[in-house]
């Protein structure tokens, strides 16, 4: 029975923003059943949780078999317990079948299997404003697409619908079906599209580079989703003086060399000086070189727990309402000696020995995710920190693609309360004060996650309450009608400046050693194939 047991665990730490099926089978080693099978399992039953959900709700099998889930004595398989009620479950799941007005049981696996392959998120495009403008693309490479107003025609169109969707809220963002291949196109081969999701779009436009003037660090650049928007924010302003410089910095070799790439491609060489192999925390702060920086754009490395799987398609992990567990509830067995688990991880095991085995591994991912929040939160606020430092600026974007408070609200708070922030007087940047889109984005951040940090210590230094806070935080939610990745961000701000003078070379420096020479970087030319959204 492990392979079911173990099946139901990834279910359950899927369902709640664990990772993709594949992450949670394949990173982890020591499962008792092999890897491809349970991620067969899993994916299988994710597929169709949704039928099966109802049916379980319909059939009241939960009522009837306890409050908290299929509970078995050690003696009974679980599919006795099923068979037991076979006629009710089938009876249920021709109702299923006729609700959605199909006639046969393989026309409901065509439509499970479908409803898989056509995932609910749209196909976001930002149109590069470097190489080229939305009136232009919409009468080339959307000349064949309708334009729609609503978002939920692009996600639901069928495999041959050619719908467009002109975002609301970021300037040059369109969406589009999901299945629409764009990869093949001029316009995409030679940089005037780019992949992008909405929610990544979000911290470049509420950076407003060109709303403190000055030089702009984006300091965790790879792939460059986030420079080559800053830099099409300052072109497309058009107040862009010719000094205007981003300083795109990357730590990572082999991802420094592919953002040199997609700065090239897009256009954005003439503005952006690439820092390879950098790290962020060896740049010094006061050092003349950053006189000019005003703004930073901080999307430091994180859990990447908002980003949505690909390789289950999107699929959306459903339980039967029923089986939310009832915490009083007597669980079964003679020697039981933990409550019930229910299955998404909710059959209980059917002998004790399992039992034993199975708790303690939820307990242990718990214990792990915890402590890799810990650390990445830590690695985050000293990002902030040292942002906060730059003697010049004065606008700051945090953002991750993170659903952990920990590593969002927490972190905010925690910056605002530094000591860097408070003796150089930086506050969040509050939603009247943000960029139009940004203003009118509905979802804020959360109010609970910022009164536990808030309110644990001394705040005389943050006039805000926890509402306010929450209310300056964006967040975006994964799976949701609004068709984004999980994402937050939030912008910071400090007023009493001085200007400085300016500094104005385009020149790539790798290992430290700066090469210049019109931005380009000397190497071999492969054929562009683009990027897709930014990872963790
Ligand atoms: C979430 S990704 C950035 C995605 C990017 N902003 C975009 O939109 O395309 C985080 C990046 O930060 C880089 N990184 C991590 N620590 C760093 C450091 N100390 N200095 C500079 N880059 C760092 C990672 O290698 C990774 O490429």
């Amino acid at each position: 029975m492990s392979l079911y047991h173990e099946a139901a665990q990834i279910l359950d730490t899927a369902r709640k923003g664990g990772g993709s099926f594949k992450t949670i089978v394949f990173s982890k080693k020591g499962w008792k059943s092999d890897g491809k099978t349970l991620f067969a399992l899993t994916t299988e039953t994710a597929k169709w949780s949704e039928i099966l959900s109802e049916v379980i709700e319909k059939s009241e099998l939960l009522n009837i078999e306890k409050q908290n889930g299929i509970a078995l004595p050690a003696k009974h398989g679980l599919a006795l317990a099923i068979t037991r009620h076979k006629a009710r479950l089938q009876a249920e799941l021709t109702k299923a079948r006729l609700r959605r007005g199909l006639a046969t049981i393989e026309a409901l696996r065509i439509h499970v299997n479908g409803r898989v392959t056509k995932p609910s998120h749209p196909r976001w495009i930002r149109v590069n404003a470097l190489r080229t403008s939305l009136a232009e693309q919409l009468e080339s490479t959307f000349a064949g697409y309708r334009r729609v107003d609503d978002l939920a025609a692009v996600v639901n169109a069928g495999s041959d619908q050619r719908l467009i969707y002109l975002d609301q809220h970021v300037p040059d963002l369109v969406a589009v079906p999901a299945d629409c291949v764009l990869t093949m196109s001029t316009a995409y081969k030679e940089g005037m599209l780019l992949l992008q999701d909405k929610a990544s779009c979000f911290p470049a436009y509420l950076l407003n580079p060109s709303a403190a003037g000055g030089d702009v660090i984006d300091a965790c650049a790879a792939p460059g989703n986030k420079t080559t928007h800053l830099a099409a924010i300052l072109a497309s302003t058009g107040e862009r003086s010719n000094d205007t410089e981003i300083i795109a910095c990357e730590k990572d070799p082999t991802r420094s060399s592919v953002l040199a790439r997609m700065i090239k491609v897009a256009g954005a060489d003439r503005t952006v000086l690439v820092k390879q192999n950098q790290d962020f925390f060896r740049l010094q702060p006061d050092a003349k070189e950053f006189k000019n920086v005003r703004s930073l754009l901080l999307d430091p490395s994180c859990s990447g727990s908002g980003i949505v799987g690909r390789d289950e398609g999107g699929v959306v992990v459903h339980m039967p309402n029923t089986l939310e567990p009832k915490e009083n509830a007597p669980s079964r067995g003679k020697k039981r000696k933990r409550p019930a688990v229910s299955v998404s991880a909710k059959v209980e095991p059917t002998n004790d020995a399992e039992a034993e085995e199975a708790t303690p591994e939820l307990e242990d991912d718990k214990s792990k995710l915890g402590s890799r929040l810990a650390s990445l939160s830590e690695f985050q606020l000293r990002m902030l920190r040292h942002a906060m430092a730059f003697t010049a600026a004065r606008r700051i974007t945090y953002s991750t693609c993170s659903i952990y408070a920990e590593e969002n609200e927490h972190v905010v708070i925690k910056a605002l309360k530094s000591e860097v922030a408070v003796e150089r007087g930086w506050r969040i940047m509050k939603r009247e004060e943000q960029v139009d889109g940004m203003r009118r984005w509905h979802k804020r951040g959360d109010r609970d996650a910022v009164a536990e940090v808030l309110e644990s210590t001394d705040n005389k230094d943050i006039s805000l309450d926890a509402g306010q806070i929450a209310d300056a935080c964006i967040r975006c939610i994964k799976g949701d009608d609004d068709g984004t990745m999980g994402f937050f961000v939030a912008g910071f701000v400090r007023d009493d400046l001085q200007g400085s003078g300016r500094s104005s070379n385009n020149q790539v420096i790798a290992n430290g050693h700066s090469k210049r020479g019109n931005g380009a970087i000397e190497e071999e030319e492969e054929e562009w194939n683009g990027f897709d959204d930014d990872g963790p």
